[in-house]
C-alpha cells in the first residue's frame, strides 16, 4: 500500500498537492481507501493529463472549427448498403458472414462502460427494462440474438460454433453487470464465452488543470471514453484471448441501441469481402441537429466528426435535391479485424485524440461540504472509439435502414426522442412488420382484421402489440411457417 509520504511526493510532482488538504480530518479507514485510489495514479501520466486537459479546454472551440473547415462528405458510391446494393450482392455478403461465424472467427464486443447520465438511472444501461411485454432487458435481447445467430450459422454451415461476447465495463458498471449476468445464468450462454473487462478511469479536473475532489477522500473520476477500448484491450490481454479462440473479426457496438444486430452476418460479410480492416455502419441522418456523429473525410482521410464538435451551420447544408450533405450518421456499430486492433494497440493508441467534455462535476468545497454545481465546473477527457479510422488501410461504410437497425436509448421518458417509450415502439413496430410480412393477420378489439391502411402507420405505436423472441427470429426470418395466415390478437408474444 502507498504511504502518505509517497502519495504526497507523487501529487506534489504533478502540481496536485491540494488533493490531500482534508487528510488531517480523515479516519484511518478513510485514509486507507484514499491511498488505495491514489496508488493507481502514475505521476508523469497524471501531470500530462492535467496539463493537457487545461490546455484542451482553452483550445476546444477553435479546434472543432478548424476540423469542420476541412471536412468533406463521403462519396455516395463509396458507401455500400441495404438500399444501395443489389439482392445477389447482399446474399453473397450474408453468406460470407455466416461462413465466418460458423468458423468461429467472429466475436462481438460491447461498449458498456458509460454512466447513462442522460437516462438518469443508477445502474448500467444494459440492465434497463424498456417495458416490452416480455420484460426483457437490453442485455437479455443482445444475449438472445447472439444465441440465435450462432444457431443460424451452425445450421447453414453444418458446424457448431460460438460467438464470444466481450464486454467492456468501467468501475461504475463492472460489478452490477457481473452480478446481473450471474443472477440471469448468463442468459443461457456459456459463461466461458462471456469475457468482461474494465476500462480505465481518469480524474476530472477544473479549468486550471487541478484534480477535482468529489469527497474529502475521493477524487472525481470518469471512464476514459469508449476509445479507452484500445488501452483496455492491452491492459486486460483481450487480443490474446481472441487469438487463442481464433477470432479474426470483431463487431463492436454500444449498449443502448435496442435494434442492434449482433455479429450481423451481412455487415461482417460485406467488410470481409471488401478486404476492410475497419468499417462503420451508418444511417441517413433524421434531422440536421440529430446527436449522432457523421462519417466524413478530413484532409482526405475517413473520419467521424462527433455531433458535439460539429458546427451547426455545416449540419444544415443540403444538396439541391434537399438531402443533407453530411448525411452518413454513425450508429456506433464498427467492424475491426484483430490484426488492425493489434496494430492500433502497438503503435497508435497513445496518439488518439483527447476530446474535452465540459461538465458539472460534484465537488467538496473548502469547508468540506459536498456541492452539486449548477453550471459546468470541470473537464472530463474522453477518447472516441472511431478515432482509429484514420489509421485504417481499407475503411468501408455500410448504410442500413434506421427503422430496422437504429433506435438508441439515451434519455429518460419525457424527452422528445431516444427514450424508453421510443425504443420500445421501434422494436414492437419492427416485429409487427415482420409478422405482417409473414402474412399474419392481426385482429382489432372487435375481431376484425386490421386494415392495410392502418398497418402502414409508421409513427407512434404500431396498430397491434407483437413481440417476437430473438430466439425465434434474428431478423424476421423463419416466421411464415409459424405465423402465416394466423389470426393474432394484441398483445401477441412469440416465444421459443
Ligand atoms: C464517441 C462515440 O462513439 N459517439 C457515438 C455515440 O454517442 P453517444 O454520446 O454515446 O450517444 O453513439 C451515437 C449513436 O447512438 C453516435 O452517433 C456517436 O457518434
Amino acid at each position: 500500500m502507498l504511504s502518505y509520504e509517497d502519495a504526497k511526493v507523487k501529487l506534489d510532482s504533478a502540481g496536485q498537492s491540494h488533493v490531500l488538504r482534508f487528510w488531517p480530518e480523515l479516519s484511518a479507514e478513510e485514509r486507507d481507501v484514499f491511498l488505495g485510489e491514489l496508488s493507481q495514479l502514475e505521476p508523469a501520466e497524471l501531470l500530462r493529463h492535467c496539463r493537457s486537459a487545461a490546455e484542451a479546454a482553452r483550445r476546444t472551440p477553435g479546434d472543432g472549427d478548424r476540423l469542420c473547415a476541412r471536412m468533406e462528405p463521403v462519396e455516395p458510391e463509396f458507401i455500400g448498403g441495404v438500399k444501395r446494393s443489389d439482392a445477389s450482392s447482399l446474399q453473397d455478403w450474408e453468406e460470407e458472414g455466416f461462413s465466418q461465424i460458423a468458423q468461429n472467427k467472429v466475436a462481438v464486443l460491447l461498449l458498456a462502460g458509460g454512466q447513462g447520465t442522460r437516462l438518469g438511472v443508477p445502474y448500467p444501461k444494459g440492465m434497463y427494462d424498456v417495458g416490452l411485454p416480455s420484460g426483457k432487458t437490453l442485455y437479455r435481447l443482445q444475449a438472445e440474438r447472439i444465441r440465435k445467430v450462432q444457431n443460424l450459422a451452425s445450421e447453414k454451415c453444418g458446424s457448431k460454433c460460438t460467438v464470444p461476447w466481450y464486454i467492456m465495463t468501467s468501475e461504475f458498471t463492472l460489478e452490477p453487470t457481473e452480478k446481473f449476468f450471474k443472477e440471469n445464468s448468463y442468459f443461457d450462454l456459456d459463461p466461458s464465452n462471456v469475457v468482461m473487462f474494465e476500462q480505465r478511469m481518469i480524474p476530472a479536473v477544473d479549468f486550471d488543470g487541478k484534480i477535482i475532489l468529489e469527497k474529502k477522500n475521493k477524487i472525481a473520476m470518469a471512464p476514459d471514453g469508449n476509445g479507452g477500448l484500445y488501452r483496455a484491450l492491452v491492459d486486460n490481454k483481450v487480443l490474446e484471448d481472441m487469438e487463442r479462440r481464433g477470432v479474426q473479426y470483431l463487431h463492436v457496438y454500444c449498449v443502448d441501441n435496442i435494434l442492434v444486430k449482433l455479429a450481423d452476418p451481412l455487415f461482417i460479410g460485406f467488410c470481409v469481402k471488401k478486404g476492410a480492416d475497419c468499417g462503420a455502419k451508418v444511417v441517413e441522418k433524421a434531422y440536421p441537429s440529430e446527436p449522432v456523429g457523421v462519417v466524413c473525410r478530413v484532409d482526405g482521410v475517413y473520419h467521424v466528426m462527433e455531433y458535439s464538435e460539429l458546427d451547426p451551420e455545416i449540419t444544415k447544408q443540403r444538396h439541391p435535391g434537399g438531402e443533407l450533405v453530411y448525411n452518413a450518421g454513425n450508429i456506433c456499430n464498427h467492424f475491426f479485424t484483430r490484426d488492425f486492433l493489434l496494430e492500433v494497440a502497438l503503435n497508435y493508441q497513445d496518439q488518439l485524440k483527447q476530446h474535452v467534455a465540459i461538465k458539472k462535476v460534484p465537488f467538496v468545497d473548502e469547508e468540506g461540504n459536498c456541492v452539486k454545481p449548477t453550471k459546468p465546473n470541470g473537464i472530463k477527457m474522453e477518447k472516441f472509439v472511431f478515432d482509429v479510422f484514420q489509421f485504417s488501410k481499407k475503411f468501408v461504410a455500410f448504410e442500413v435502414l434506421r427503422e430496422d437497425e437504429f433506435s438508441p436509448l439515451k434519455n429518460a421518458d419525457g424527452a422528445p426522442v431516444d427514450t424508453p417509450t421510443t425504443v420500445r415502439r421501434s422494436l414492437l413496430a419492427q416485429h409487427y412488420r415482420w409478422a405482417v410480412q409473414a402474412k399474419a393477420v392481426f385482429l382489432d378489439e372487435h375481431d376484425n382484421p386490421i386494415t392495410s391502411e392502418y398497418r402502414q402507420a409508421q409513427d407512434g405505436e404500431p396498430p397491434a402489440v407483437c413481440e417476437i423472441s430473438p430466439l425465434v427470429s434474428y431478423f424476421g426470418e423463419g416466421l411464415e411457417k409459424l405465423l402465416g395466415h394466423r389470426n393474432l390478437k394484441s398483445p401477441f408474444l412469440l416465444n421459443d
